[in-house]
């Protein structure tokens, strides 16, 4: 997973996943501009298999995080820029994360998790057990699109594949099953490869499904 070589960088010029616009607007009569990136809501799934009272994760590389570990080390990468793969190891982009997906399907956010939940996790979860938490804005400052947060409970039964990912999407993905205690010992580090969504989600399912000890 963390075999990366050829990294380069050149400018986006068209995507299907992202669009960086500027907006033009007037707030108390003031003119001001604010740069965003136009992207997909999203939706992530805290799944818990109550049979082995294990919280489901996925482990993948992020290019993103990445990218931001290398300009740390590296300093300021422009398109074009030669880049030094050996400034910092592509551990630093894996990180461990709730089952989530885009919405870009016309499906209730509940079947897209469910989706997600298949295709990443190999659980097939009946859409009965399958809870919507919250929505909320997500990347405020860039993006704002929504995120939507569920809950799903899983027996060990429905465990149908392996997951991990649409390969022909060029996903790569492994599904890590951790304990309750192991789960609250990660999130209690001083520094976590996980997404707020993620931390927030479990947050949740700790103060909700499980009493505080
Ligand atoms: N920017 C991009 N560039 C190139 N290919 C891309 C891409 N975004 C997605 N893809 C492709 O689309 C596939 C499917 O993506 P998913 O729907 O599983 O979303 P993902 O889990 O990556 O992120 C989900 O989960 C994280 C949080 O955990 C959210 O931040 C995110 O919005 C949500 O989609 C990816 O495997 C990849 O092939």
């Amino acid at each position: 997973m963390e075999n990366i070589t050829e990294l380069k960088v050149a400018p986006l010029t068209e995507s299907r996943f992202v669009k960086p616009l500027r907006l033009h607007y007037k707030q108390d009569d003031i003119p001001k501009v604010w740069d965003i990136i136009q992207c997909h809501a999203s939706v992530a799934v805290v799944l818990f298999n109550i049979t082995n009272q294990t919280l489901v994760f996925v482990r993948q590389f992020r290019p993103p995080v990445y990218f931001s570990a290398l300009r740390r080390a590296q300093g300021q990468i422009e398109p074009g820029s030669e880049i030094n793969l050996c400034a910092a190891n592509p551990k630093k982009g894996i990180t461990l994360e709730l089952c989530a997906g885009i919405v870009d399907k016309n499906k209730s956010l509940a079947e897209i998790a469910q989706g997600e939940i298949l295709e990443e996790c190999g659980y097939e979860v009946p859409i009965g057990n399958i809870r919507q938490i919250q929505t909320f804005p997500s990347s405020v400052g860039v993006g704002g699109e929504s995120a939507t947060l569920f809950y799903a409970e899983a027996t060990s039964d429905m465990r149908k594949g392996k997951g991990g990912g649409v390969v022909e999407e060029g996903e790569l993905i492994e599904v890590v099953e951790m304990s309750l205690t192991e789960t609250r010992a990660m999130m209690n580090q001083p520094e976590v490869t996980m997404p707020p969504m993620a931390l927030y989600g479990l947050s949740w399912f700790f103060m909700n499904k499980m009493s505080l000890t």
